[in-house]
C-alpha cells in the first residue's frame, strides 16, 4: 500500500473528524511556531536597548509587553490546542470504530473470524485507526510549529554566525535517517509482538473468567495458566527492552553528537564578540537560540518519524478495511417452492486441512423435516454452516430452488433462516433481549417472546426471575447493593438452551428452520417436549435437524446418515431400520442403553485404556506431613 494512500487515508479521517477544529488547530500552531522567535528577538532588542544606554522608557515598556504579551499567548495557546486536540482524537476514535465494525459486521463468512491472524489484525486495525490519525495530526501540527521556530531561529543564528548555524544542520542529518528507521522498527514490533499479547489475554482472561473458573480450581490449573502468562509476558519485554536499548543508544549518540555542534557554534561566536565582531545581545540571542534550535531540529526530525510511524500502521486500519469477503451483490432469495439441494459438495476448513466433506449429496423438500445423524466429527455441523452461508463448497453445489447459494445475498437468504445452534450464545442481556435478538423487527414485543418463551419451556423460569423479562442472564452485572433485585442471574444449561430455542422460535415463519442439537442439555423429559413443540408448531415449515438421539429423529419424515463426510444411507426411520443399516445399528445400541444400563468399573479397564495404574492416586507417596 502506497504511503500517498495512507497518509491520504489518514488526513481524511483527520479531516472528516472535525473540519473547523482541524483548521482551528493549524491556524494557531502557525501562530504557536513564531511565539518563541518572536520573544527571543523582543528579548535581544531590550538588551541592546539597555546596554547602549539609549532606551527610552516608552519604547522599553513596548519591548517589554512586547514580550510578555507573546510569552502568554504562547503559553495559553499551547493549552488550548492541546484541549481541541482531545477532543478531535474522541471524534476520530468513534469514526474508526463506526467504520471498522461497520466492514466487520459485513463479512458474511466465518472463515476469517476463525484465523488468529486476523483477530491480530482488528487489535492493530483499531489502535492504528484511533491512533495514527492523530497523531499524524499531532506530528504534522507539531512539525509546522517546531519548523516555524527552526526557520526563525536559523534565520537569527546566520545572521550573526552562518558557520554556528552550518553545524547544527550537519548534527540534524544523521538524526533524520536514525529516527526514521527506528519508527519503522516500532511499527514492526508492535506486528511481530500481536501473537504473543494475543495469547497472553487469553491466559490471562482465563484466569477471571466466570466460564473457566469451575475447571481452573477443581483441575488446580490457576498456577500453570499464570505461569503461561508470565512466559508470554516476560518474552514481549525481552522484544521491547531489545527496541528500547537499541533506542537509548542512538539517541544518546545522537545527543552528543548535537551538543558537540553546540559548544563549537559557541565556541566560534563568544570568539566573534571577544574580538568585537559582535554585540553582547548578539551573544545572548545566540546562547538563546543555539539550545532552541537543536531542540526545534530534533523535534521537526521526531515528528518526521512519528508522522511516518503513523502512516506505516494506518497500513493496518487499512488493510481491514480492504479485506475481501462480501459477496458483490448477490440476488435476494425468493421464498422456497421445491427443495434444497446438496449436490456433490466437498469442503474443508483450509487448504492445508483434511477434506471435511467428501461429496455430499441430499435434497430438504419444501415443507418436509430431514434429519441430520452421524457420529462425531462426521460433519453434521459443517453441512449446517454451509447451508447458512457462514462457508462455501471447496466444490459441489447447494442449490435454493435450483439457485447456486453462492448466488444469493447472504442477509437475504439469513432473513428466510430460522436457526439455533449447537454452541448457542448467552448474552449478558437480560432474558427479554436474550430471546428478542433473535427477530429484531419485533422490536422486543412482550407478547411474542413470551409466547416463544411458552413454547420452548421457558416462561415459567423467565416468570420466577426477581424481575421477570427484565432480569439480566448474567452473574457480570453485579449487584449494586443488599436490596438491589437488579443483579444478574445464571440459569441452568437446559434452561440456557430453551432460551436459544425460544429466540429461534421467533422465527418459526421461516422458510427453513435448522436445528442443530437443540435438546442435548434437557433432562428427558423435557426433550420430549421440545421435540413434540418443534414438530407441532413447525410442521409445514421446511426443517433440517442435527441431533444425535435417535429417539428425537425419528418423527423427522427423512432421515440422512453422515459418515465421514458421506451420505451413507437416506430414508425415513422405518426404511432405515428395514435395510439394517448403520442407522439401525445405532438406533438399537441407543434402545439396548435405556434398557440395560452397565455399571461403570470403579478401577480397571478405564484407568488402563488411559494408562493409568490403577488406584494411581492411593498409590503416590503421601506428602510428608508438616513437622512439629
Ligand atoms: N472451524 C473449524 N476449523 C477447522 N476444523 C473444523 C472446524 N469446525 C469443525 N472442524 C472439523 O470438521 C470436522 C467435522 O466437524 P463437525 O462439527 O461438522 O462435526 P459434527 O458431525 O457436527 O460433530 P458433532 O456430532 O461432534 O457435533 C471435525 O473433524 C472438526 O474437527
Amino acid at each position: 500500500m502506497s504511503p500517498f494512500r495512507r497518509f491520504v487515508t489518514a488526513a481524511g479521517l483527520a479531516w472528516r473528524a472535525a473540519p473547523v477544529t482541524t483548521a482551528v488547530v493549524f491556524c494557531a500552531t502557525l501562530a504557536l511556531g513564531a511565539g518563541p522567535v518572536a520573544a527571543a528577538l523582543f528579548g535581544k532588542l531590550l538588551i541592546d536597548h539597555l546596554s547602549t544606554g539609549s532606551g527610552a522608557p516608552a519604547t522599553l515598556a513596548v519591548l517589554a509587553a512586547g514580550l510578555g504579551g507573546t510569552l502568554l499567548v504562547t503559553h495559553v495557546g499551547d493549552a488550548a490546542v492541546r484541549y481541541l486536540e482531545d477532543q478531535h482524537a474522541r471524534r476520530i476514535e468513534m469514526i474508526v470504530q463506526e467504520r471498522l465494525f461497520a466492514k466487520l459486521n459485513s463479512l458474511p463468512g466465518l472463515e476469517l473470524f476463525e484465523r488468529p491472524n486476523f483477530h491480530d489484525r482488528i487489535q492493530l486495525a483499531l489502535r492504528a485507526g484511533q491512533g495514527a490519525p492523530q497523531q499524524l495530526v499531532g506530528s504534522a501540527r507539531s512539525l509546522v510549529q517546531s519548523g516555524i521556530q527552526l526557520i526563525g531561529f536559523v534565520g537569527v543564528l546566520m545572521a550573526v554566525s552562518r558557520t554556528a548555524a552550518l553545524l547544527l544542520a550537519l548534527a540534524t542529518i544523521p538524526r533524520l535517517v536514525a529516527e526514521r528507521r527506528l519508527a519503522r522498527d516500532r511499527v514492526g514490533l508492535l506486528s511481530a509482538l500481536s501473537p504473543a499479547q494475543r495469547r497472553r489475554f487469553f491466559y490471562s482472561r482465563l484466569q477471571y473468567e466466570p466460564r473457566a473458573a469451575k475447571e481452573l480450581r477443581v483441575f488446580g490449573l490457576g498456577g500453570f495458566f499464570q505461569d503461561r502468562m508470565r512466559t508470554e509476558l516476560t518474552a514481549i519485554h525481552v522484544s521491547q527492552r531489545g527496541l528500547d536499548l537499541r533506542i537509548l543508544r542512538v539517541q544518546a549518540l545522537l545527543d552528543a553528537a548535537t551538543v558537540a555542534a553546540m559548544a563549537l557554534a559557541a565556541y566560534i561566536v563568544v570568539a566573534d564578540v571577544a574580538a568585537a565582531r559582535g554585540t553582547p545581545g548578539d551573544l545572548a540571542i545566540v546562547l538563546t537560540a543555539l539550545p532552541v534550535t537543536a531542540g526545534a531540529a530534533t523535534a521537526v526530525v521526531r515528528q518526521l518519524a512519528a508522522g511516518s510511524e503513523a502512516l506505516l500502521s494506518i497500513g493496518h486500519y487499512l488493510d481491514i478495511m480492504t479485506t475481501g469477503g462480501e459477496r458483490p451483490g448477490g440476488v435476494a432469495v425468493p421464498a422456497l417452492k421445491d427443495e434444497i439441494v446438496f449436490d456433490d459438495v466437498w469442503f474443508r476448513y483450509g487448504d492445508d486441512l483434511p477434506w471435511v466433506l467428501n461429496g455430499v449429496s441430499f435434497r430438504i423438500p419444501l415443507h418436509r423435516s430431514v434429519a441430520l445423524v452421524g457420529a462425531n466429527g462426521a460433519g453434521k455441523s459443517t453441512i449446517v454452516k454451509l447451508l447458512a452461508g457462514l462457508y462455501e463448497p471447496a466444490k459441489g453445489r447447494i442449490l435454493w430452488d435450483g439457485i447456486e447459494l453462492s448466488r444469493l445475498d447472504p442477509a437475504s437468504l439469513r432473513r428466510r433462516i430460522g436457526m439455533v445452534f449447537q454452541d448457542y450464545m448467552t448474552y449478558d442481556l437480560t432474558a427479554l433481549e436474550n430471546i428478542g435478538v433473535g427477530d429484531l423487527e419485533t422490536r422486543f414485543d412482550l407478547a411474542r417472546i413470551s409466547g416463544a418463551a411458552r413454547l420452548a419451556g421457558v416462561d415459567d423460569v423467565v416468570g420466577r426471575l426477581p424481575r421477570g423479562y427484565d432480569t439480566m442472564l448474567s452473574l457480570m452485572h453485579f449487584s449494586l447493593g443488599e436490596e438491589d433485585d437488579s443483579a444478574g442471574v445464571s440459569l441452568s444449561g437446559g434452561q440456557w438452551q430453551r432460551i436459544a430455542l425460544a429466540r429461534m422460535l421467533l422465527r418459526a415463519d421461516r422458510d427453513l428452520l435448522i436445528l442443530d442439537e437443540p435438546s442435548a442439555g434437557l433432562d428427558p423429559e423435557a426433550e420430549y417436549q421440545v421435540h413434540r413443540v418443534v414438530h407441532e408448531h413447525s410442521t409445514g415449515t421446511t426443517r433440517l435437524l442435527v441431533s444425535h438421539r435417535l429417539s428425537a429423529v425419528r418423527m423427522a419424515d427423512r432421515i440422512v446418515v453422515v459418515e465421514d463426510g458421506r451420505v451413507s444411507e437416506t430414508g425415513s426411520h422405518a426404511d432405515l431400520l428395514r435395510t439394517g443399516g448403520r442407522y439401525a445399528d445405532l438406533f438399537r445400541l441407543q434402545a439396548a442403553g435405556y434398557q440395560d444400563v452397565p455399571r461403570f468399573p470403579s478401577t480397571g479397564p478405564m484407568t488402563e485404556a488411559i494408562g493409568m495404574a490403577p488406584n494411581s492416586l492411593e498409590s503416590s507417596p503421601e506428602p510428608a506431613s508438616p513437622t512439629t
